[in-house]
């Protein structure tokens, strides 16, 4: 198969992996792992077909997360798995191959990003590009990020949370932990144990969080049914959970994500806070999907913050778009300033 050149964005995450065509919007969004033959180092399989394996696998499969807390764990697994999807998306030969953008995970290392680059140049593309994750989130959130004047971003992933301030197309201040999404379901895995003496496996904590999870009281409590293994019986047990006991859960990580903000508040020159003060403060990623993330960091800023519309895919959507603006400029790394505190 043959077809035109296509401007892809990719969002690299550490729970899935998003791809942006221009045009068409995002048309592929697959959880990041993969599947492979420990004995023959065959990839098996990659991305919703591979994760229907984690914790299923037989002796010689094992189904892996290449990515993990932000970072490449697995760094020729992700070459692997980048490929594939590069592979899918674009039907493999191209007569005018396609521009790549790719979001990186912010803790990103040189050698990784060479990886990256050299995984999007063997899948076909022309050109490879990586861009910052908070500075992709702010342009598919719809910020104009060319002018001077300040913006922040909160973009909490699976792996890591990106707090940044942006301005002129560039991050002025920045800071991004290892605290996100998946630390908020090993906080339920943590409290169900300690409070219930229950031990539950990964996707039940996830399932709890999307279903009954808050950071802020909500109008009316949530109740969840939940199934585990009695710590004390080693037998199965079912037992209801609230929602205030989901907030109980969450202190921890939610409080590193709230000082985060305002270290970086902290940080950023006063014109730039006093036109955030006005713009407010826009979060992206599926962690800023727990229910009222919003309304506790408007609350303990004093800045109306909200949750951008497609708040998973906007960063996919704002690697697309970002390639807008480039020329056909040489491999490398987009963003124009890469000043960032890495705790
Ligand atoms: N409706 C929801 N409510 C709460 N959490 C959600 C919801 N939807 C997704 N999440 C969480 O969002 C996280 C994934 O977000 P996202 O896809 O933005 O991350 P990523 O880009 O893959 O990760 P990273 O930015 O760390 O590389 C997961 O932890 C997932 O559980």
């Amino acid at each position: 198969m043959c077809s035109l050149a296509k401007d892809i964005g990719i969002d690299l995450g550490t729970a899935s992996v998003l791809v942006y065509i221009k045009g068409k919007g995002v048309v592929l969004n697959e959880p990041s792992v993969v599947a492979i033959d420990k004995n023959t180092g065959r990839l098996l399989k990659v991305g919703a077909e591979a994760q229907a394996m984690l914790g299923r696998t037989p002796g010689n499969i094992v189904a892996i997360r290449p990515l993990r807390d932000g970072v490449i764990s697995d760094y020729d697994m992700t070459e692997r798995m980048l490929k594939e999807f590069i592979r899918k998306v674009t039907g493999g030969f191209h007569l005018f191959p396609p521009r790549i953008m790719v979001c990186v995970p912010s803790g990103i290392t040189e050698v990784e990003e060479r990886a990256v680059i050299d995984a999007g140049r063997q899948a076909g593309a022309r050109r490879v590009y990586l861009i910052e994750e908070p500075v992709a989130a702010a342009i598919g959130a719809g910020i104009d990020i060319t002018k001077p004047d300040g913006h922040m971003v909160v973009d909490i992933g699976g792996g890591t949370s990106d707090i940044a301030v942006i301005s002129l197309s560039g991050v002025v201040e920045s800071a991004s932990i290892k605290v996100a999404g998946d630390q908020f379901n090993e906080s339920i895995v943590k409290y169900m144990r300690r409070k219930h003496n229950i031990l539950i496996g990964e996707r039940t904590a996830e399932q709890m969080k999307m279903e009954i999870g808050c950071v802020y009281p909500k109008e009316e409590e949530a109740t969840i049914e939940i199934k585990g293994r009695c710590l004390m019986t080693g037998l199965p047990k079912t037992i209801t959970v609230n929602s205030t006991e989901m907030m109980e859960a969450f202190e921890e990580p939610v409080e590193r994500i709230l000082e985060a903000v305002h270290n970086v508040l902290e940080r950023t020159p006063p014109e730039l806070v006093a036109d955030i003060s006005n713009n407010g403060i826009v979060m992206t990623g599926g962690g800023s999907l727990v229910d009222g993330f919003d309304k506790l960091i408007t609350a303990r800023t004093g800045i109306h913050t909200v949750v951008a519309e497609d708040a998973i895919s906007c960063v996919a959507e704002g690697t697309g778009k970002s390639l807008d603006s480039l020329g056909d400029m040489q491999d490398g790394t987009v963003n124009l300033s890469r000043r960032r505190q890495m705790n």
